[in-house]
C-alpha cells in the first residue's frame, strides 16, 4: 500500500475536494482539480487564513476531505485507514514546518534521524543512517562539528532550518511538503534556503510542494499556484 506506484501516476492528485473545518464559524475548502507530476517543484501561495495549510494537512493525510479524490502516488488517501495514512505518511513524505518542530533537547543527528525510526521503508533505504545523515548536512552547509552538538537548540534558526530539511529528505521520501519553512529566516538568507532545498530536492527525485507568502521565492519553483485559483477555477496541468 505504502510503496509509491513506478507507473506515470502524478506525484499528488486531488479532484473534487470538499472539506469543512466542524463548528459555528468552520472555514471551508473546496478545490475542483490540483494535479502535480512526480520531481516537480510547486509554489503555493495565498492570502492568510486562504487554507494553505488545511491543504498540505489533506495532503498528508492529517485531515479527511468530506467529499472527493486525493491520491498520493496513486493511492487515494480517502480509502485509507487513519493508521495507514500514519504509514503512507511517514514512508513517502517529508515534511518541513514553519516552526520547525526539531526536539530542542536532542541532537541535530538525533533529530534528523527521527523519521528513519518511524518508516521501516525509509529506515531499509539508508544502510549507514549516520553517514547519510551527514552527507545530507554537508549538502545543506551544516559542518559535522554544528550537527554534534549536544543540543538542536544550541543551533542558530538558520542551522535548524537545514537540519529539518536534512531530517525531511533522509531515506527518500518521493514526497517533500514544506509550509512557510522560510518565515524564520530573513530575507536575503530566504532565496539562499530556497535554492538549497530545491538542489537537495532534485537530487532525491523528489517532488516539492511549498507554501510561502513571500511570491518573490516563486521564480525558483518550475510552477507557481495561489489558493485563489484553485479555489475558482481549478488547477490546470
Ligand atoms: N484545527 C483547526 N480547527 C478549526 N479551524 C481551523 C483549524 N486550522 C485552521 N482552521 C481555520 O481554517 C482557516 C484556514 O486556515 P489555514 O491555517 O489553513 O490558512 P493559511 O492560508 O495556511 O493561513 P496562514 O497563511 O495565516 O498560515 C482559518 O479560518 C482557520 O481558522
Amino acid at each position: 500500500m505504502s510503496e509509491p506506484k513506478p507507473d506515470t501516476c502524478p506525484a499528488i492528485r486531488l479532484r473534487g475536494i470538499a472539506f469543512d473545518w466542524k463548528g459555528k464559524h468552520g472555514f471551508a475548502l473546496d478545490i475542483p482539480q490540483l494535479e502535480i507530476t512526480i520531481g516537480e517543484k510547486v509554489f503555493l501561495s495565498g492570502e492568510s487564513g486562504s487554507g494553505k495549510s488545511t491543504l498540505l494537512s489533506l495532503i498528508c493525510g492529517i485531515v479527511t476531505p468530506d467529499a472527493g479524490q486525493l491520491e498520493v502516488n496513486g493511492t487515494d488517501l480517502t480509502t485509507l485507514s487513519a493508521r495507514q495514512k500514519d504509514r503512507l505518511r511517514a514512508d513517502q513524505i517529508g515534511l518541513i514546518f514553519q516552526q520547525f518542530n526539531l526536539l530542542p533537547y536532542a541532537s541535530p543527528l538525533e533529530n534528523i534521524l527521527l523519521p528513519l525510526s518511524f518508516s521501516a521503508k525509509r529506515s531499509q533505504r539508508v544502510s549507514a543512517p549516520q553517514q547519510e545523515a551527514l552527507r545530507l548536512c554537508q549538502a545543506l552547509g551544516l559542518s559535522e562539528a554544528q550537527v554534534s552538538k549536544a543540543a538542536t537548540s544550541d543551533l542558530s534558526t538558520g542551522q535548524q532550518q537545514r537540519v529539518a530539511v536534512a531530517r525531511a529528505l533522509i531515506g527518500g521520501p518521493s514526497v517533500v511538503i514544506a509550509d512557510e519553512p522560510t518565515s524564520a529566516l530573513d530575507a536575503a538568507s530566504q532565496s539562499a534556503f530556497v535554492d538549497l532545498l530545491i538542489e537537495q530536492v532534485e537530487a532525491a527525485n523528489a517532488t516539492l510542494l511549498m507554501v510561502s507568502h513571500d511570491t518573490r521565492l516563486a521564480q525558483h519553483f518550475d510552477r507557481s499556484i495561489s489558493m485563489a485559483e484553485l479555489v475558482q477555477r481549478g488547477d490546470i496541468t
